[in-house]
């Protein structure tokens, strides 16, 4: 680790000769496959972009000149090359790095992301603010092919290629995958651009640029191509000029036509190509398994978990797989997240009924809505914290017109390694507001299949939330059964004090009461609200206390509080959730016990509360 010792910052980078640049590459790439493999993280992808952050840095200024890297899961390489090697085992941690780019953490990272395909709209709004302020810099943004699918991303090209004086460099690292296997007419086109074009960036940047084999091969085509009006590509007709495809792991490649590119004004683009979990010879194999691994031994590589609790996307996995055989009408719908969604077995089983859409949630609602529309049953599949990218969608196309679509929201509430960016913190709050809408949250394992089998029974849109990770334990049942809609359960009965249980805080809710001898409702909906249950523990105690795993603010203790408003009624009523406030990365327990989430949480804020409590008052800690 000589080279990579030695390098505090890119301006070290920048000091070093082009030959010494490939062992770095070589000593970078070692680092963060044993760095990785001792915290968990993205790692096939980091892997891929080991030559291009090194070559990024040596020939741009940064961070006076901005990358601006798509996703950020790619960033590792960026990380230790700018001053974080030495927290690298802190990675996605508590109090540790993050797992993506963050301003508030180096200079160098320009743009905080993690959600995908925005790096082009940030870096044209770098480069024209750089053109306004009269800045001399270069705005770069770094995009993947699964990201390029997004309409976010055409959006900004769409707006980019009319801008000519300006420096603004994108670079599409084609990997030929997104977290599985690319799907799509954009994928078919950039594999039909690299089988012809090899030719084009020694027509456009200097010969000088191709590795030998690329030269002889780029010869070949160029005589074979004599006479005859080479089509442009698509980003040429969005008015980028267009070097390419360049191999994205040579360093003899990637630098001089960096350093060309740089010499040029107006929206360029730079395709290269890449191998995700280039280096890694069981990541080159199974680039999915190695996209996001928990901790493993690099030597063994990943070892299949022993069998234990369910996880919540495994019980949807199998409830979609058990409800397509019952029902020929369904259809399984993700914007790609078919590993993390649960949905491998079903597109297996069910090939024509299972649509990978690409990193399009938009589409993926509205696509839903127009099924619907024909009397097919969409399941959309989809994080919580990706739905906020369709919710247009799901207000205007599905929710207005009172479509029969379920979306089953993976994810919700706190994500652990991930951080803010990933929390499905909101979606309680922002889908209880959309009429028409049935919200279901769900507590245990057995509880999300009936709520699955209910918001698919449910012929309007409805959604079902449930966490990251394993359940309670609780057995599922293999039937379709439903349960009565609107309808909360009596779980615990105590005094004084009710406390109002939304899905996964059921079970701490139930300890804590244990404890304090107080009532516990499983509330099951956040919408419709079981009101009747609601003024009911209201009419028999002295205090009711809402407890959720989503934002205070508009979730589902606001409807509790909107309910006792509305029946006139005024009593005291706490609203326990996850504050105003992002929660960063970290353990995801630990990270909700932080916020008083856990059973000893529950327990203390309302032994303060009773302490206090003037009664006949409506006091909330919002
Ligand atoms: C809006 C959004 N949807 C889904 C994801 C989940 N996601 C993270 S990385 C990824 C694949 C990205 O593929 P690509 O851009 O080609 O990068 P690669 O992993 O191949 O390096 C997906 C779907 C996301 N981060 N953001
Ligand atoms: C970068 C990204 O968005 C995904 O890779 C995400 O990190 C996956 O999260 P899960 O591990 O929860 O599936
Ligand atoms: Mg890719």
């Amino acid at each position: 680790m000589d080279l990579l010792k030695k390098i505090d910052a890119p301006s070290d980078l920048r000091r070093l000769s082009r030959s010494q640049l490939k062992p770095l590459a070589d000593e970078l790439r070692a680092f963060l496959l044993d760095s990785v493999s001792q915290t968990g993280g993205h790692l096939s992808s980091n892997l891929g972009t080991v030559e291009l952050t090194i070559a990024l840095h040596y020939v741009f200024n940064t961070p006076d000149d901005r990358i601006v890297w798509d996703v950020g899961h790619q960033t590792y390489p960026h990380k230790i090359l700018t001053g974080r090697r030495d927290r690298m085992d802190t990675l996605r941690q508590r109090d540790g790095i993050s797992g993506f780019p963050r301003r508030d953490e180096s200079p160098f990272d320009t743009f905080g992301t993690a959600h995908s395909s925005t790096s082009i709209s940030a870096a044209l709004g770098m480069a024209l603010a750089a053109r306004t302020l009269g800045e001399n810099r270069h705005a770069v943004a770094v995009i993947g092919d699964g990201a390029m699918t997004a309409g976010m991303a055409f959006e900004a090209l769409n707006n980019a290629g009319v801008h000519e004086d300006m420096n603004l460099l994108v670079i599409l690292n084609d990997n030929d995958m997104s977290i599985s296997p690319p799907v799509g007419a954009l994928n078919r086109y950039l594999a039909r651009l690299m089988s012809g074009r090899f030719y084009a960036a020694a027509r456009n940047v200097g010969k000088s640029v191709l590795p030998g084999p690329m030269l002889e091969l780029a010869k070949r085509l160029e005589e074979h191509a004599k006479g005859m009006v080479l089509p442009a590509t698509m980003f040429e007709e969005f008015g980028f000029n267009y070097i390419g495809p360049i191999d994205g792991h040579d360093l003899d490649s990637l630098v001089p036509t960096l350093q060309n590119l740089k010499q040029l004004k107006g929206p360029q683009f730079l395709h290269v190509v890449t191998k995700k979990g280039q280096g890694y010879k069981l990541a080159e194999a199974d680039p999915v398994l190695y996209h996001g691994p928990g901790k493993f031994n690099p030597a063994e590589g990943i070892k299949p978990s022993a069998p234990g609790k369910k996880t919540y996307t495994q019980v949807f996995g199998q409830w979609l797989c058990d409800m397509a055989q019952n029902d020929k009408r369904l259809v399984g719908i993700t914007p790609a997240m078919r590993e993390g969604s649960g949905m491998v077995e079903f597109e297996q089983r069910f090939p024509d009924r299972y649509y990978d859409v690409g990193i399009a949630e938009q589409h993926a609602v509205t696509f839903a809505a127009g099924m619907a529309c024909e009397g097919l049953k969409p399941v959309v599949a989809i994080y919580s914290t990706f739905l906020q990218r369709g919710y247009d969608q799901l207000i205007h196309d599905v929710a207005l017109q009172n479509l029969d679509v379920t979306f089953a929201l993976d994810r919700a509430g706190l994500v652990g390694a991930d951080g803010a960016t990933h929390a499905g913190n909101y979606d309680m709050a922002f889908l209880r507001c959309i009429p028409n809408m049935v919200v279901m949250a769900a507590s245990d394992e057995n509880e999300c299949r009936q709520m699955l089998s209910t918001a698919y029974q449910y012929p309007g849109p409805a959604a079902v939330r449930y966490p990251r990770g394993a359940g309670v334990g609780a057995a599922v049942g293999t039937d379709l059964d439903t349960i009565p809609m609107g309808k909360g359960e009596l779980r615990r009965s105590g005094k004084r004090v009710a406390i109002l249980a939304f899905g996964t805080m059921l079970a701490p809710a139930l300890k804590a009461a244990e404890e304090l001898n107080a009532t516990v409702a499983n509330m099951r909906f956040v919408k419709p609200l079981d009101t009747g249950l609601v003024l009911e523990l209201a009419a028999s105690h002295d205090l009711l206390v809402t407890v959720e795993e989503g934002c205070i603010m508009g979730g589902a203790g606001s409807a509790v509080a909107e309910a006792l408003a509305a029946a006139g009624v005024v009593m005291p009523l706490m609203q326990l959730g996850l504050p105003d406030r992002f929660v960063d990365h970290g353990d995801a327990p630990q990270l909700l016990a932080s916020c008083g989430l856990d059973a000893a949480g529950i327990a203390a804020s309302v032994r303060q509360r009773l302490g206090k409590t003037e009664p006949r008052l409506v006091v909330s800690n919002v």
